[in-house]
């Protein structure tokens, strides 16, 4: 008996998440014997729902949403005794998950592609209690994504955020910190660290091309305090994909670290405000099954 689940944010895509539902029905129907639709109403619903596949051992569970839904249904899923395939219909505004493992952005071929039934082991990271899939930051950007508003969004897609950080670099200080990884520490004052475990951050897929989604590694991105006409010089090599390489910028290999601060500072994980420092982030090396594009022949 194969059961899957699907959990859909209805209020995702612009509200045009359920109308796919049919087709994704239809699609998952001769793979298994029992679908569950769980619709979310509020935050947590989604790490709800994914936990409660694990305990009753689906062989899948299909989320249709944005990185918020995804990133709580990986909180779910993260270190449970048995843990679904996880299959991803994204809806959201950057999509950078979906984007890191090539699964189309586009509704129907994402559903389609499930079809294929072909999966990938991946990495998540594990941070203090929690899990994420793509990204921690730290610094006046990484709050700057939660003054976006739904509107701006809507309006802008991903360059509301571009905008917002722009601003905020403009208005923010440097912050200090210490951040201690596999071989050895990093002490100092920085605009903005980001840790990502894929190539694609805030919609920009070119971060680190050399970052799999399997690589067992956290890749760590320090922008020093530096004065405000060399902030604008990274932006050219963070497009060229060569951001490790400007001497404005430490770049850190590492499968796990630990980051101090001073200050009263927030991890923003996966898009979201999340917990305050000090962290403690390793990476659970090829922790989940997800559906994604069968390899090109
Ligand atoms: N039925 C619902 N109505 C309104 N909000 C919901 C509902 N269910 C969940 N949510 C909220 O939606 C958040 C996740 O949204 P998600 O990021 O998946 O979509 P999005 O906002 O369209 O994507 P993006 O942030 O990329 O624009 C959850 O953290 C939760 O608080």
């Amino acid at each position: 008996m194969k059961k899957a689940m699907v959990i859909i944010n209805p209020s995702s895509g612009k509200e045009k998440s359920r109308q796919y539902l049919p087709h994704l029905q239809e699609v998952l129907q001769p793979f298994y014997n029992e679908l569950a639709i769980k619709e979310t109403q509020k935050e947590g619903d989604a790490v709800s729902f994914a936990k409660e596949a694990c305990m009753n051992k689906y062989e899948a569970v299909i989320t249709m949403g944005g990185d918020g839904t995804i990133s709580e249904t990986i909180n779910g899923l993260g270190e449970q005794e048995h843990v679904p395939a996880l299959g991803i219909i994204p809806f959201g505004t950057i999509n950078d998950f979906a984007r890191a493992l090539h699964i189309p952005l586009e509704p129907i071929a994402a559903i389609d592609l499930l079809s294929k039934q072909f999966i990938k082991e991946v990495d998540i990271g594990k941070i203090n209690n929690g899990y994420f899939m793509n990204v921690l930051a730290i610094g006046a950007i990484a709050e700057a994504s939660y003054t976006v508003t739904a509107d701006q969004k809507t309006k802008l897609g991903p360059i509301a955020y571009f905008v917002e950080g722009v601003k905020a670099l403009i208005r923010k200080t440097p912050f200090e910190f210490r951040i201690e990884h596999d071989s050895g520490a990093w002490e100092g004052k920085a605009y903005l660290m980001v840790a990502a475990l894929t190539n694609s951050v805030g919609g920009f897929e070119s971060l680190e091309p050399n970052a799999e989604v399997n690589d067992g590694k956290l890749h760590v991105f320090i922008i020093k305090e530096i004065s405000f006409q060399k902030i604008f010089k990274i932006i050219p090599s963070l497009l060229k994909g060569e951001l490790k390489h400007n001497d404005q910028v430490e770049y850190i290999r590492t499968s796990r670290l630990a980051v101090t601060s001073p200050e009263k500072l927030a991890v923003n994980i996966d898009g979201d405000e999340g917990v305050l420092l000090p962290i403690q982030v390793q990476v659970l090396k090829n922790h989940l099954s997800v559906f994604v594009p069968p390899l090109r022949e």
